[in-house]
């Protein structure tokens, strides 16, 4: 049966007041589920960006609940206690640069994310290891940033986004920086992520040669939600 990670109910988000006020997600409805890799299309301006700012509680909806896991975020029935903590967590981000820092290099940028979150070093070494490995990043685990490629660096950002082990990733145009060939093989790790990891992953991005190796697709339309059958967009020639 499938399992419900993130719920949104009713979401609407306003910014600014009166002539000047900006509806960016009217009513939105929906639920992302374990093991599944969800492309979020849609316009510049269409809501994308602030509807991954609000599943993954960086902003607060001006209407509407997010409950991650059976636990609501907010309001009257709120129960996840500290935001900041459930965020560091349960959920991982990944953005179109990967924002590593430059004087760590690339396996103590993954170490940090643990070490904030206070896993004990066997469990710390474990982990790192095993995305190393799975990422194809081992022989790179000691070069700082700079000296990294800029799929490289992607993935250890996607490492560092999964060391906790969240259940919830949330990529935001990770591929817009790379070329076709290496945002494919992003994509592709998506994919694995979700599928291997039991994690609910959701891809905003402009990227359609990259929509065969997602499971379902929404698009924004003017901040409101709609489901696009797979068939329905243009995919990418699978030989590239
Ligand atoms: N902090 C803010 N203050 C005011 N308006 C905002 C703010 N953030 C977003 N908006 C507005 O909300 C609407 C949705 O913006 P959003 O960034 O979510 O769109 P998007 O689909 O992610 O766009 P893009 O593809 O260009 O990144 C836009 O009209 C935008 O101008």
């Amino acid at each position: 049966m499938k399992r419900a990670v993130i719920e949104l109910s009713g979401i609407t988000k306003c910014y600014g007041q009166g002539l000047t006020q900006v509806t960016a997600i009217a009513n939105v409805t929906t639920t992302l589920y374990a093991g599944e890799v969800v492309a979020l299309l849609g316009p510049s301006g269409s809501g994308k960006s602030t509807l991954l700012m609000i599943a993954g509680l960086l902003e607060s909806p001006t209407q509407g609940t997010v409950t991650i896991n059976g636990l609501s975020a907010s309001g009257p029935d709120a129960a996840i206690g500290n935001v900041r903590d459930f965020r560091r967590k349960n959920i991982g981000f990944v953005f179109q640069k990967p924002n590593l820092i430059p004087f760590l290099t690339a396996q103590e940028n993954i170490r940090l994310a643990m070490e904030i979150n206070d896993v004990p070093a066997p469990q710390q070494a474990r982990t790192l290891a095993d995305l190393l490995s799975w990422l194809e990043i081992e022989h790179r685990a000691n070069n700082y940033p700079g000296q990294l490629s800029g799929g490289e660096q992607q993935r250890v950002a996607i490492a560092r986004a999964l060391a906790n082990h969240p259940p919830l990733l949330l990529a935001d145009e990770p591929t817009a920086a790379l070329d076709s060939k290496r945002g494919r093989q992003v994509v592709s790790l998506f994919h694995n992520i979700a599928h291997e990891r039991d994690t609910a992953v959701v891809l905003v991005t402009h990227d359609h040669r990259c929509l065969d190796l997602v499971d379902r697709i929404l698009e924004m339309e003017d901040g409101q939600l709609v489901e696009r059958p797979m068939n329905s967009v243009i995919t990418h020639d699978k030989r590239n």
